[in-house]
């Protein structure tokens, strides 16, 4: 699984003001969304274009370029997924949205899955995935399995904040989904919370 932490001055800017204790709820939303329209730009890089033609402005044909072949369908994990989800639309705002809900168990930390609509022609379409948080990683490998199982065979994934340790049980899992993060952070605690982290992402974005 390529992963790719996006070094760039903004990102690292504003992922580190998401860390501030007593972040609001408006700041750190604001903040998801903008993290979320950035890595998706850095993640459409390799997208394929094709060369059309058209009629350009002064009514004579042109060539121009656009993206070719297999579209997307944004996948966002609920909830905190939803953050997310605005950021990636203004980039993409043709994308069709396929929404699978799961939680992680308090106790066992186990992903416990509740939801899923995704779109009818998944096998076709690249999906790329959104949440803020991977941490253990069980709730990505749960998702991916899912994907697959629905035909998905192109599947990406974006994250503000990773675990080490839940990079590592994916990348086994599902060595062919590439990750692009904003910051790939120390450890686990003892909960399964990342640190430093951003504590509960869902609960921020919803202001639960
Ligand atoms: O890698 P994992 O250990 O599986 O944990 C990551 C998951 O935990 C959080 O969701 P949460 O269970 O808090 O649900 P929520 O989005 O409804 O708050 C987060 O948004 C991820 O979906
Ligand atoms: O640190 C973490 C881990 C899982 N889910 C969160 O919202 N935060
Ligand atoms: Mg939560």
């Amino acid at each position: 699984m390529p992963v790719h932490e996006i070094k760039h001055p903004l990102i690292q800017h504003k992922i580190g003001l998401m860390r501030a204790y007593g972040v609001s709820s408006k700041d750190f939303r604001e903040l998801a969304s903008e993290l979320a329209n950035l890595l998706t730009y850095e993640a459409t890089r390799d997208l394929h274009v094709e060369t059309k033609s058209i009629k350009g402005w002064t009514g004579t044909p042109i060539n121009i370029e656009q993206i070719k072949g297999k579209k997307i369908t944004v996948v966002p994990i609920l909830r905190a997924g939803l953050g997310m989800l605005d950021g990636v639309l203004k980039l993409l705002p043709n994308a069709k949205i396929s929404v699978v809900g799961l939680y992680r168990d308090e106790e066992t930390l186990q992903p416990v899955a509740y939801f899923d609509k995704v779109a009818n022609d998944i096998d076709q379409r690249i999906a790329l995935i959104i949440d803020p948080m991977l941490a253990t990683g069980g709730t990505l490998n749960a998702t991916i399995s899912l994907l697959k199982d629905k035909g998905c065979k192109h599947i990406l994934g974006l994250f503000l904040v990773a675990a080490p340790e839940g990079i590592k049980t994916v990348t086994d899992a599902h060595p062919d989904v590439d990750i692009y993060l904003a910051s790939v952070d120390d450890c686990l605690d003892e909960k399964g919370y990342i640190l430093p982290g951003l504590g509960d992402a869902g609960d921020k974005i919803f202001g639960t």
